[in-house]
């Protein structure tokens, strides 16, 4: 007897996924070795910039480098560490707003005056740059949605997430946020403030726009900038001028169990924010 046409394509479903699966992770293996990627580790490798582009023109420009990495994932929460100038040279930390498919992104802000973000501006596409890692203490999501990890400390069931960003902080919180979107069972809530000198400086303002849009209430975004008028979705702010209930307000947050904020920006912005919710949730200094 003929079998139909459609118990056939069922019956060959396992085998084609299995060429699927075979053909990805050699595609995976390949890619990254044509590129002439290494592989992450805890010391220094040298990577190759794939593209280079600029995100932000002005005093304080902000680059997005792609760098080929033959790893397959970094842990949500950690970061890479840069070096510059080869041994014993200066290095800094950045994280990665992208790491995936044999690829590596980094988001980074130049100051003109800086040690090491303005040697990275200068680098072009088959520049090589010397990275290690991942680093840092924090994780979420290794032991399921609404977790995190910090050394030896453990939080479950978190239901939601208030993050309060100063400048180039928001990238940790783009990696959380991206982590739960990621994942199907992950339906944590998240609420990000991010804190600016003007305007012109908000990193990832329309990537996180369409994040808000698209996830609706499940993923929350504010602006605020200390300097200006602000304009319309940009309020005018600053962290410095907020006490902790305002602050709690800014990000949803009732002071019950299950929620958790995660700090991250300069010293005075996260040495701050943390004596101002110290008594009110549970803080996470990134
Ligand atoms: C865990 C971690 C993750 C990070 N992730 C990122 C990231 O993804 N993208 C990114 O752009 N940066 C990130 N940073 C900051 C980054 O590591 C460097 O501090 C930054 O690039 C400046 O280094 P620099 O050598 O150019 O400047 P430096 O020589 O260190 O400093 C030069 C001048 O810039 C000022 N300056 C430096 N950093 C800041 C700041 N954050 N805010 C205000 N003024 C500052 C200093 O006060 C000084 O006047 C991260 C930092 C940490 C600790």
């Amino acid at each position: 007897m003929m079998s139909s046409p459609m118990s056939q394509i069922s019956s060959n479903l396992p085998i084609a996924f299995a060429l699927m699966a075979v053909l990805v992770s050699v595609l995976f293996i390949l890619l990254p070795k044509l590129f002439g990627a290494s592989k992450l580790t805890k010391s220094y490798a040298k990577f190759k910039v794939l593209n280079r582009a600029i995100v932000h023109e002005g005093k304080r420009p902000i680059i997005a480098l792609t760098l080929g990495v033959a790893t397959k994932s970094l842990p949500t929460g950690s970061h890479v560490k840069v070096r510059v100038g080869g041994d014993g040279g200066p290095e800094r930390s950045y994280t990665p707003t992208r790491f995936d498919g044999g690829l590596c992104e980094l988001m980074i802000r130049v100051y003109p005056d800086g040690e090491v973000s303005p040697r990275l501006e200068k680098l072009g596409v088959g520049d090589e740059l010397e990275m290690k890692g991942p680093t840092g203490i924090h994780r979420y999501g290794e032991d399921g949605p609404g977790t995190f990890k910090n050394g030896r400390k453990v939080i479950h069931g978190v239901r939601r997430i208030g993050m309060l960003a100063g400048g180039t902080g928001v990238t940790p919180m783009m990696q959380v946020i991206n982590h739960i979107r990621e994942d199907p069972r992950d339906d944590t809530e998240t609420c990000l403030v991010s804190f600016n000198t003007g305007e012109g400086e908000i990193m990832m303002e329309e990537e996180l726009r369409e994040i808000d849009r698209e996830e609706g209430g499940k993923v929350e975004v504010k602006f605020m900038v200390s300097q200006g008028e602000g304009r319309e979705g940009v309020s005018k702010g600053s962290l410095r001028k907020m006490g902790g209930e305002q602050l709690m307000e800014s990000m949803g947050l009732k002071g019950k169990g299950g929620e958790v904020v995660m700090i991250c920006g300069p010293k005075g912005f996260v040495a701050k924010a943390k004596e101002d919710l110290k008594d009110k949730v549970d803080v996470l200094v990134w």
